[in-house]
């Protein structure tokens, strides 16, 4: 590939390629490099191998929060975080050795700016071999992708009515919980919570007032639930259900007693219903202490049973698999 060709048209070409750094062609020759990076609407900065900032564009030095400050001149790595210094200096041995190609990234890494703030970003290196190796290093800032992944994620395990976890949730926390407390031989309970005769409440006072019901019925499970609870969860319809982490059943059943006390002292005036008005649920315990379950969900089935026998026993009472 004769010298033009190459200035015009940059492929990933193989570092291996010894060409590549014997040729006195100057890859860049002709394009003033700082200049043409000012127009681009990446962050993007040119940097020695040895990781000194040679040019950089405005974006960049938004992304750093360096405006107005020198950042030529200043060693690039020195705003990445450690754990991510040693992974582009990894990154550049590699280079320097000719294991990597051309280019490498885009690469999750966390800056540290010059105010000390900390920022996510994708790193994406370029090798710009001739006339002396340079790296361009292009930055995307992820702070607002990041935040909005978390958002996403904190919306799909949560229940939009109560606010409380969702089945999703409270599977996957029920999961973790499982594994560590049956790793550290601790006890763990379960409790499966029902609304008694939900239906009849609906059918009389209507859907709406059925979900302001709901979110009564999960605050009261929230106020009665104690510090070292892990999860109150809206399970169902109208079923909730508790993880409760290093509660033998009688502490399990304590928990249980406290929601029932709190769900029965439930007032709906505020809702404009009768004061006579009461609201009760049967409640399904189980507990895993010395390996009588093999799953996570053979526990909360044996609680789904102790529910069962619960609304059998006539309602707002409280049964264990035991
Ligand atoms: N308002 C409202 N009602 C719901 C919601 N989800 C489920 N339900 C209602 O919950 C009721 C559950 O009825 P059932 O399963 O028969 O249970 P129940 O009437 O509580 O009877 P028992 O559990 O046997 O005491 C149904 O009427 C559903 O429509 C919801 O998000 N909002």
């Amino acid at each position: 590939m004769s010298t033009s060709q190459r200035k015009t048209n940059l492929q990933p070409l193989a570092l291996n390629d010894d060409s590549l750094w014997a040729e006195d062609g100057d890859i860049s020759a002709g394009i003033d490099l700082g200049g043409f990076i000012q127009y681009l609407a990446e962050a993007v900065l040119i940097v020695s191998p040895d990781g000194v900032i040679e040019c950089a564009n405005a974006k960049a030095a938004l992304l750093l929060n360096c405006v107005g400050q020198p950042l030529i001149g200043r060693k690039w790595p020195e705003f990445l975080v450690k754990r991510c210094q040693q992974q582009y200096d990894g990154l550049v041995k590699m280079v320097a050795k000719r294991i990597l190609s051309l280019q490498a990234g885009p690469t999750e890494m966390a800056l540290r700016c010059a105010d000390n703030a900390i920022k996510d970003i994708e790193l994406s290196v370029s090798f710009l071999p001739d006339p002396e190796p340079r790296l361009v290093l292009v930055m995307r800032d992820l702070t607002y992708y990041k935040a909005e992944c978390e958002q996403l994620r904190l919306q799909a395990s949560t229940d939009a009515l109560t606010g409380l976890a969702n089945r999703r949730g409270f599977d996957e926390q029920l999961q973790q919980q499982w594994q560590q407390c049956t790793d550290a031989r601790r006890p763990l309970s379960v409790v499966i919570i029902d609304i008694d005769f939900f239906k009849q409440f609906n059918d009389r006072y209507g859907h709406i007032q059925g979900d302001a019901c709901l979110r009564k019925v999960a605050g009261a499970i929230v106020q009665a639930m104690p510090v070292d609870a892990k999860m109150a969860a809206r399970y169902g319809g109208e079923e909730f259900a508790l993880i409760l982490p290093n509660h033998n059943e009688i502490k399990a059943l304590q928990v249980a007693r406290d929601v029932q006390q709190a769900v029965r002292q439930l007032q709906f005036t505020d809702a404009g219903l009768p004061a006579s008005l009461s609201v009760s649920v049967s409640q399904g315990v189980a507990t895993e202490i010395n390996g009588q379950y093999r799953t996570s969900m053979a526990l909360l089935c044996a609680a789904d049973t102790a529910l069962y026998r619960a609304k059998s026993d006539g309602r707002d009472c409280i049964n264990t698999s035991s």
